[in-house]
């Protein structure tokens, strides 16, 4: 194995990320900006714009944004159904290997005891990643799965999964209840992560005992921002002149 580009320890990532700003780089399949060369512009722009890490998808966008920012990437590689029923960010430890060979210097993975495709369990995928030489971000979706990660030795839990998987409601912003569980419970750093949609709404995660904020929609995603806009005035009434309702 290859060892990462970026060999960061949990402490010196823990500092780098403090108070700071995460940058999901990632466009859904089928979106136009799914397309690696433009996800590395993405990834330069949230560095120039002050990010403190970029998260990424897939080994070939991973390794392209490695190769072009001076920040810790959070790798990881999507797979699978999101139905909600299976583990489809990084689901096994052949995935978590494959993003650490692409130079991430954190794997993030659904921390989660869903379906997986093989007999992957997180605390192996969290140990043969460890083992490779890079650090473990688990996605969870409830506290009590931010609890068993942090035990499992993950190096920092985020809320990614809240909302999306059994056991939280899906709320229009960020789960910042789950952010104060989970920073009130783990000792290791909490990223709030999730439908953080303004710069007020970062800073109360923070306020929440979040460590650091992952924001990927709000600043990385055009199409769905533009669909917020055109879905708002098709809510609130037509052109000039135009009553709708
Ligand atoms: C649930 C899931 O699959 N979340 C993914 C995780 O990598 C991404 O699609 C999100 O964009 C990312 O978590 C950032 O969240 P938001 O785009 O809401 O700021």
């Amino acid at each position: 194995m290859t060892a990462p580009q970026h060999p960061w320890t949990a402490h010196e990532l823990t500092v780098s990320l403090a108070g700071r700003l995460i940058v999901s780089c990632q466009a859904p399949p089928g979106d136009p900006m799914r397309d690696t060369e433009t996800l590395v512009r993405m990834a330069r722009s949230a560095e120039l714009g002050g990010g403190a890490a970029i998260r990424a998808n897939a080994p070939e966008v991973v390794a392209a944004v490695t190769a072009a920012v001076d920040l810790p990437v959070i790798g990881l590689w999507k797979d699978g159904g999101t139905g909600g029923d299976d583990v489809y960010i990084t689901p096994t430890i052949r995935h978590a290997l494959a993003v650490v060979e692409a130079g991430a210097a954190v794997v993030a993975a659904d921390a989660g005891e869903r379906r997986r495709p093989d007999a992957t369990t997180f605390p192996g995928l969290a140990r043969a990643v460890h083992e490779a030489g890079a650090l473990v971000m688990a996605d969870v979706g409830t506290l009590a799965e931010g609890v068993a990660a942090a035990e499992a030795g993950a190096d920092l839990v985020s809320t990614t999964l809240a909302g999306y998987v059994p056991g939280r409601p899906r709320q229009d912003g960020p789960d910042l209840e789950l952010v104060a569980e989970l920073a009130a419970a783990v000792r290791v750093p909490v990223i709030a992560e999730g439908r953080i949609r303004t710069p007020d709404e970062a800073a109360a995660a923070l306020a929440h005992g979040a460590h650091g904020v992952v924001v990927g929609t709000a600043i990385t995603a055009p199409t769905a921002l533009t669909a917020r806009f055109t879905e708002g005035l098709g809510a609130h009434g037509g052109g000039r002149g135009c009553a709708r309702r």
